[in-house]
């Protein structure tokens, strides 16, 4: 097996080279993530791995491996292999989990397919918001079209979409029967990674199946724990495609919040941002009638639509709240240092603590 078909390139080997270690490691991609244990593959071929405890002791949620990363493997054929360091990456795609905290749901992925379907599911608010989030994860987004044999309105589909996207690519295509996917296909080349934003049902499965020719979509199971027989189940896996394209499928990507997506916004809505940036009032919040405002102004005279121009103001309110939720945390995090350091102290009046 041969690593740069897994999309290893001269950047993260790079990375790679910066491994201080006396140990033999040898660079792999993360093909599944378990509960407890990682999938990799390597020139060693497929094999499970752990995390090396002493590497990542100290480690948050985000500094642990995720799918697509590529790690620095210390490399045990027929046993369990330890993960000694996650390589620098390339994209990234963050979600704040309630539960846990803040993760990665995919990383090192060169294309985000926003998928959407010409039916009554079409949204261009949702797209909106993926493309939000694809500019902020620094992989080039297109916009996939599904479902094309289903409408006879695809080219009203695409009109809206032009007008949404900036230049970004729209290809419609029809998984069942092929059409349009020649087009897309010639996008990508072989070890380019895709991942698949869309809600549910708008027919990602299908796509990846349609790239790919006769490769379906497997369902994977792992026995974690031996010692109880429990076998666990994840949805978390990279695949490498007969075409030599890598898709990450991931159950995260069907509802993400845009996070910190500040670059990703201004992306996606660069028509507004411009248009504030003309406006003559320093600290304008363009959103209410003030008459010399330029936003409110091609509100007015119809050159921005009033739909797209809501979207915004959302999406820059959800914006807003995750960057204060986030002071707070730091806050938080901040008082518990201190915390531990006045504790320290007390314990131990003598002793200087480092901050
Ligand atoms: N006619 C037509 N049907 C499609 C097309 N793409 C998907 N479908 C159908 O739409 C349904 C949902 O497709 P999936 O590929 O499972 O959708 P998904 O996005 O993977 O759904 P989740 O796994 O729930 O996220 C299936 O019944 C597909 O056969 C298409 O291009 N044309
Ligand atoms: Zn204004």
């Amino acid at each position: 097996m041969n690593i740069n078909d897994y999309g290893y390139n001269d950047d993260f080997a790079t990375s790679f080279a910066q491994q201080e270690t006396s140990e033999r490691l040898i660079p792999a991609r993360i093909s599944a993530v378990f509960k407890h244990v990682y999938r990799v593959v390597s020139e060693d071929g497929e094999q499970l791995a752990k995390l090396k405890t002493s590497s990542f002791r100290d480690a948050t949620r985000v500094d642990r491996p995720s799918i697509g990363d590529f790690v620095a493997l210390e490399s045990h054929p027929g046993d369990t292999s330890l993960i000694h360091e996650v390589l620098t990456r390339k994209t990234i795609i963050l979600r704040d989990d309630p539960d846990v905290g803040e993760q990665v749901v995919a990383a090192n992925f060169d294309y985000c397919l926003l998928v959407c379907s010409a039916n009554d599911d079409f949204n261009l608010n949702r797209i909106e918001r993926y493309l939000t989030i694809a500019w902020n994860s620094g992989a080039q987004p297109i916009i996939v079209v599904t479902k094309s044999d289903l409408t006879d309105q695809l080219h009203d589909y695409l009109d809206q979409l032009e007008v949404a996207s900036f230049g970004v690519p729209v290809y419609p295509v029809d998984s069942i029967h092929g059409e349009g996917l020649n087009e897309l296909q010639a996008h990508f080349s072989a070890g380019d990674t895709l991942v698949l934003l869309g809600s549910s049902g708008v027919g990602k499965s299908s796509l990846v199946n349609a790239l790919a020719g006769e490769y379906k979509m497997k369902t994977n199971e792992i026995r974690e724990d031996d010692a109880k027989g429990k076998h666990t189940t994840t949805h978390r896996e990279l695949h490498l495609l007969h075409n030599g394209i890598i898709v990450i499928d991931t159950p995260g990507m069907r509802s993400l919040g845009i996070g910190q997506a500040s670059t990703g916004l201004e992306e996606t809505f660069q028509d507004i941002e411009s248009l504030a940036e003309q406006c003559r009032f320093y600290d304008c919040a363009h959103t209410y009638e003030q008459p010399d405002c330029a936003v409110q102004q091609a509100l007015t005279d119809g050159t921005l639509p009033q739909k797209h121009y809501n979207n915004w103001l959302k999406l820059k309110k959800e914006l807003a709240y995750n960057e204060r939720k986030n002071n707070v945390t730091q806050l938080l995090q901040e008082k518990q240092k201190w915390k531990t350091i006045i504790k320290a102290h007390r314990d131990n009046p003598k002793k200087r603590t480092k901050r």
